[in-house]
């Protein structure tokens, strides 16, 4: 979908068409039914209204701690897209730099949401905290967005199985080799969404053409041999078996995504896909030689049918 109009970076210059919305806050890293919940609680308190979706790219964490490894489930793009999904009308995606981490927390509220954005509601999860070394939390928020004008609703926490659904327990899972239980907490298949490279182009002459995605910023998950879906970009979804790793058999030393898609030959160069992770299949290993790899991939492939419910290649 088109950003026209509906993305916006600067709280400062946001036209008078999108102000005065439902706001949801929140980093909404990965936009999990957790955070569903909290964009649907600020559209059922004010219906009326434009429902929009505040937050912060980078992830304040990737700008207090740019050293630390990749984490992110959603990166800008795919974020903004899934808010979008689940009924956003208009995403603010602020940029969180060190002018922006210096404000205080009470200019946050009376500069950011009310005189720039012009909310009317605020909606966020039980834990939000906001402002300068995080000196705001929904008690702060309570108090200044009423003084203010803003009603406020907050959201406690939504739970599965295995306790309240959380970003860093979805990350755990995830770099656990769990991919089923990131699923039922996301609503939907974790995927790693970027552009097709080129790669050393060998797959093609094993017999198993793969599409390359850079992780980027993603987290990376456990390394190893995942059933897929891949969505392409006219929205075509084709199953298929993919290795995420360093490749340690042809001598990688950056990890990527390699998937390769079941009945399918096209060139997907420069596409931009994104890349489901349904189940892993087994660790990375390092082979003794391509002989080998290939009669492995052969075997991952026909796994990976299997757990997708497909029938056998012919
Ligand atoms: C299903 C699948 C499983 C793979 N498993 C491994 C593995 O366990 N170890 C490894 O070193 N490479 C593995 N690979 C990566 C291959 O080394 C790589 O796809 C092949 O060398 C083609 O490289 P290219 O994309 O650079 O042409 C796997 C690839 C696929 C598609
Ligand atoms: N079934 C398929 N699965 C994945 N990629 C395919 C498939 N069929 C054709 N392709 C194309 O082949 C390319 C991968 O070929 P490969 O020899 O592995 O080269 P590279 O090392 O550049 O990835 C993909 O980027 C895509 O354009």
């Amino acid at each position: 979908m088109s950003d026209a109009g509906t993305l916006f970076t600067d709280w400062r210059s946001v036209p008078e068409a999108a102000r005065g919305a439902t706001l949801a806050l929140g980093n909404f890293d990965g936009v999990h039914r957790g955070h569903r919940a909290v964009l649907r609680a600020a559209h059922a308190a004010r219906p009326e209204l434009k429902l929009a979706a505040l937050t912060f790219e980078p992830h304040p964490r990737e700008h207090f701690r740019p050293d630390d490894p990749p984490f992110r489930l959603t990166l800008a793009a795919g974020k903004a897209a899934a808010l979008r999904s689940a009924g956003a009308d208009l995403v603010v995606a602020l940029p969180f730099d060190a002018s922006f981490a210096a404000m205080s927390a009470e200019d946050f509220v009376s500069e950011v949401l009310h005189r720039g954005l012009g909310a009317k509601h605020l909606a966020c999860g039980a834990d939000f905290a906001f402002g300068h070394r995080r000196g705001g939390d929904v008690a702060f928020l309570a108090e200044h967005a009423e003084r203010l004008g803003m009603g406020l609703t907050i959201v406690p926490p939504v739970a599965d199985e295995t306790g309240p659904i959380s970003s860093s327990g979805i990350r755990r899972a995830l770099q656990d080799g769990y991919p089923e239980r990131a699923t039922t907490a996301l609503g939907r298949p974790w995927a790693i969404h970027g552009p097709v490279s080129h790669g050393d182009k060998r797959g093609r002459t094993i017999g198993f053409p793969t599409a390359n995605v850079p992780l980027g910023r993603h987290l990376e998950p456990a390394r190893g041999v995942y059933a897929v879906d891949v969505t392409l970009a006219d929205g075509r979804v084709v199953p298929g078996v993919a290795n995420i790793g360093l490749r340690p058999t042809v001598g990688g030393s950056e990890s990527r995504v390699e998937a390769h898609l079941f009945d399918f030959a096209e060139d997907l160069y420069g596409q931009e896909v994104a890349v489901g992770l349904r189940h892993f299949l087994r660790p990375e290993q390092k082979f003794a030689g391509l002989p080998a790899l290939v009669a492995q991939i052969g075997a991952d492939a026909a796994e990976a049918r299997r757990l997708l419910g497909l029938k056998p290649a012919d």
